[in-house]
């Protein structure tokens, strides 16, 4: 179980995580979805004790990421956005050299480098040289990595990204697999990708966590909603009137119309709500002419752009973090706090 509490990072005065706060459970498949700089990576990389906080807490299984670092990162493995490889390594050499670093006893580590070459399925190309292999193949390569020494969660940054339609469907396969017996979250900015594969979506929008839920509730609650488009007929005080015997007033929105002596208008009803016939009988009695009548369901599309609209890139000069460093190189990182 990972617990994140208040969790703040600011580089210089752009706060890139505003405020966290959220947990995950054992055993699901966790989204963290959000549009380009809406802070995921630096989420992840704060999880894995790649980058310190400014504030805030990150408990994993019990132990704090920063008080007790070696602990906690025994519980995660991590695939950075950009898999920390070595190009000139062959696959197995690279793997060995992993598991070393992951301290997997020398007896067991042939035994499970192979377990691990079957689940992520690069076996086929133990021999080759990482820097010749195809993009997909290494990021399995960067899953397997990830997944040496069977830690209780994998974290995942856009492991999709870059990939061919076939590789991505491959890599979700992957995913799921490893879901079975593992904790995992990943991170995506596309929404199709988390909905196929996550049992639970966390929207983070501008560093802030904007809804969290599993996809059919998120489709139930967030996005059941139908919206009724109209163009009616008539001044704007009748139409409210007449249509407020058949909803209530406030789910009726008005809008100038470009028809002449017209007005546009919305309502919002509960998804299992269709008030279309309804409208046609009523404005049909008192002679109101509807120009147009058009019935939408938000999409979870819809809901995430929503929830993520005004979402910028905001050009803050780079603060110096260390690249991802691999294990052997990580270093505790709170150079860039000016709060610690
Ligand atoms: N080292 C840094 N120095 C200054 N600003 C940074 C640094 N790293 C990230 N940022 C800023 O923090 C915000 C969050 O970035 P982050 O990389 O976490 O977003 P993201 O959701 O992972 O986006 P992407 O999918 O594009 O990687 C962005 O506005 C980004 O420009």
């Amino acid at each position: 179980m990972i617990e994140v509490k208040n969790l703040v990072k600011r580089y210089q005065d752009h706060v890139a995580v505003d405020n966290l706060n959220f947990t995950i459970e054992n055993g699901k498949i966790y989204g963290l979805l959000g549009p380009n700089g809406a802070g995921k990576s630096t989420t992840m990389n704060m999880m894995t004790g790649y980058l310190a906080s400014t504030q805030g807490s990150i408990i994993i299984d019990g132990h704090d990421i920063l008080q007790e670092p070696e602990k906690a990162k025994e519980c995660i493995g991590y695939l950075p956005e950009i898999p920390p490889l070595y190009p000139d390594m062959t696959v197995i050499e690279y793997l060995m050299f992993v598991a070393e670093l992951k301290k997997i006893s020398k007896k067991e580590r042939e035994k499970h480098i192979d377990e691990v070459m079957d689940l992520v399925q690069v076996k086929d190309m133990k021999n080759r040289l990482i820097k010749n292999l195809s993009k997909g193949y290494r990021q399995r390569v960067g899953l397997a990595q990830a997944v040496l020494g069977y830690p209780e969660t994998i974290i995942l940054d856009e492991p999709t990204v870059g990939l061919d339609p076939k590789q991505i469907i491959e890599i979700r396969e992957l995913i799921k697999n490893l879901g079975e017996k593992h904790t995992v979250i990943l991170s995506s900015h596309i929404l199709s990708e988390v909905s196929a594969v996550c049992d639970v979506i966390m929207i983070i929008s501008h560093g802030k966590l904007v809804a969290s839920d599993t996809p059919d509730n998120l489709s139930r609650h967030l996005i059941g909603s139908n919206t009724l488009e109209l163009t009616i007929k008539g001044s704007p005080d009748e139409l409210v009137k007449e249509l407020g015997t058949l909803v209530e007033s406030d789910h009726i929105k008005l809008k100038g119309s470009s028809e002449e002596g017209c007005v546009d208008i919305t309502i919002s009803t509960k998804k299992d709500i269709d008030l279309r016939e309804k409208v046609f009988y009523k404005m049909a009695d008192s002679h109101r002419p509807i120009l147009k009548m058009q019935l939408t369901t938000m999409s979870l599309e819809d809901v995430f752009l929503e929830l993520t609209e005004n979402e910028k890139e905001t050009e803050v000069e780079d603060v110096d973090v260390p690249d991802v460093p691999f294990e052997s190189e990580k270093q505790e990182d709170r150079s860039d706090e000016s709060d610690l």
